[in-house]
């Protein structure tokens, strides 16, 4: 597919919650990216702010309130065959309110860090994930991507913690 002169990135979260030695995924199970486990996000909607969309996602899908929610990176999906680039935003919980349940996009499950199932996960996850569990560095990364899932190219550094996501998308 050939790529236009500029690309307008569309916008989504990902939230990873953990409790100091597990991180709680969720199993997607219907959409983009389903049956693989991932952390709890989406679309980012017009008249709210990243960190607001973040936390209705996390409610929405796994049943959590989360306490804080620390911005921990940025990642852009470039696909072959999708006509728009993904921006991702990452965000970190170590503490929330309520009980994880299941609902109609997720089933959650705790993983201890060294049991991650990374073969059933995006291709990008093992690279990025032991960043974000190892402290409170931050991140920014690219990863390119065939035929939706086969990730082929990929450019991942930790960056300075700039929080920059409270503004709203109109
Ligand atoms: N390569 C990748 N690695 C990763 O770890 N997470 C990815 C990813 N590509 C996309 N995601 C995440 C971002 C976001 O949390 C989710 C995709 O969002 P969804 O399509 O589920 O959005 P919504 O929940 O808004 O969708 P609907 O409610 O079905 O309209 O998958």
């Amino acid at each position: 597919m050939a790529l236009p002169d500029c690309l307008q990135p569309k916008l989504f979260t990902l939230v990873l919650v953990t409790d100091g030695r597990r991180v709680l995924l969720g199993k997607k199970k219907r959409g983009f990216g389903e049956g693989y486990f991932n952390g709890f996000g989406g679309k980012v909607e017009a008249g709210e702010t990243i960190r607001d969309a973040a936390s209705r996602e996390l409610l929405e899908e796994a049943g959590i309130a989360a306490d804080s929610l620390t911005h921990r990176g940025t990642l852009t999906f470039l696909f072959d065959d999708r006509p728009q680039p993904w921006e991702v935003h990452v965000f970190h919980s170590d503490s929330y309110t309520g009980m994880p349940t299941e609902s109609e996009e997720m089933a959650p499950q705790w993983f201890d860090y060294d049991s991650i199932p990374y073969q059933q996960m995006w291709a990008d996850d093992v690279f990025w994930y032991p960043l974000l569990l190892k402290g409170s560095a931050c991140f920014r990364g690219t990863f390119h991507f065939v035929n939706t899932h086969t990730l082929v190219k990929r450019d991942l550094s930790e960056v300075p913690c700039l929080d920059g996501v409270d503004y709203k998308l109109c």
